[in-house]
């Protein structure tokens, strides 16, 4: 008996459901396939801003890396916000030509030759042709108060050369302060639709060794051949708390030089706007800091921590001895003749 009630409401149940279906669906069948929930995602395209098909890092044969042994165990290669430290042996050109080749990048180099450092152009421009970037596209931003004196390089092909007119500023204390400021303005004026990486670098020092995309990041400092192996106490850091560059006793991670910064163009430009910025700040309260725009490029970069960083054989003076952890020095400054310029 209760079977039968059962089959009974069962059948009155499925009359009245294709009922709804006929006159509700129309008799039509909408069959959605279970296992394509949500076809439209495969037409779907994500908006890159640029898109480079590129095959990175194609067959090559290279050693190993093993985990277990790290190519240098004298050298901090690590900083403790991860950024790596930049250091011989602890990367294959080969293998970063291999990703950066491709992206058929533009390096910019921005330096200063102002007064009688005119006479640093030629050596600088003809040892970074033989180590600079090899085989990149490269423009050399020259400012200069004297576009007369400069000599005429023969470049690689994809390199290229641009006088930046600048005015004589009245002392060399002047000129330090103002560098951020004249580099800032360039950038936005021009260069950051000329080049992808900008560096600034002094004009008084050469290339010795290959530098290469091992230094691209998205912004990169350089530790000072004075005080790679000093405690941050002897830290030349701007010192007095009325400056805007001051640095505590007992903080600083690293003592950077000011002869190297760089990075990618956008991130150079916000990193020279705000040190300009302190800069005129302590302008405006009638200091100087001690080593003028680096100490404020210190005291930027312990705060904003650089994602990249150069070890000394980066930014060297060759008037020291050569320690044995440096094994090739690649940027060097040359002996300047003090009295005479
Ligand atoms: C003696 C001194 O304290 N100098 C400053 C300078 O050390 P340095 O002794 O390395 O300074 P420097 O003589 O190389 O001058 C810095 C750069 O400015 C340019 N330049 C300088 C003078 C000039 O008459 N014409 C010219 O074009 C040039 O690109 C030069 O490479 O830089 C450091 C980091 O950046 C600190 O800021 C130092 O305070
Ligand atoms: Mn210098």
């Amino acid at each position: 008996m209760v079977s039968r009630k059962v089959v009974g409401s069962l059948v009155c149940l499925s009359v009245v459901i294709t009922l709804i279906w006929i006159t509700v669906g129309n008799g039509k069948v909408h069959y959605l396939p279970y296992y394509l929930p949500c076809p439209e995602i495969f037409s779907m395209k994500l908006q890159y801003t640029e898109e480079k098909p590129i095959q990175l890092f194609p067959q090559l044969l290279y050693q190993q890396p093993r985990v277990l042994a790290p190519k240098r165990q004298d050298v901090l290669t690590v900083t403790p916000w991860l950024a790596p430290i930049i250091w011989d042996g602890t990367f294959s050109p080969e293998i970063l030509d291999s990703a950066y080749l491709p992206l058929n990048l533009t390096i910019g180099v921005a330096a200063f030759a102002v007064g009688k450092y005119t006479r640093f152009v030629g050596r600088f421009l003809e040892s970074a042709e033989k180590h600079f970037m090899k085989g990149y596209r490269v423009n050399y931003y020259i400012f200069t108060d004297n576009p007369e004196t400069i000599p005429n390089v023969q470049l690689q092909p994809g390199r290229r050369f641009v006088i930046v007119p600048v005015k004589k500023y009245p002392s060399w204390q002047e000129l330090s302060m103002r560098r951020m400021e004249a580099i800032n303005k360039h950038i936005a004026e021009t260069s950051h639709q000329e080049v992808d990486y900008l560096f600034c670098l002094h004009i008084d020092m050469v290339f010795c060794n290959a530098w290469g995309p091992e230094t691209l990041g998205d912004m990169v400092a350089a530790i000072h051949p004075g005080y790679f192996n000093v405690p941050r106490s002897k830290f030349p850091y701007e010192r007095r708390s009325s400056s805007a560059a001051y640095i505590p006793d007992g903080e600083g991670d690293f003592y950077y030089g000011g002869a190297v910064f760089g990075g990618l163009v956008r991130k150079v430009y916000e990193f020279t706007k705000t040190c300009h910025m302190t800069i005129l700040t302590d302008k405006a309260n009638g200091i100087m800091a001690a080593w003028k725009e680096e100490s404020h490029l210190n005291r930027h970069f312990l705060s904003h921590k650089p994602s990249k960083v150069l070890s000394p054989e980066y930014l060297w003076d060759d008037r020291k001895p050569k320690p044995p952890e440096i094994h090739l020095i690649r940027f060097s400054t040359v002996d300047k003749n003090y009295k005479e310029i």
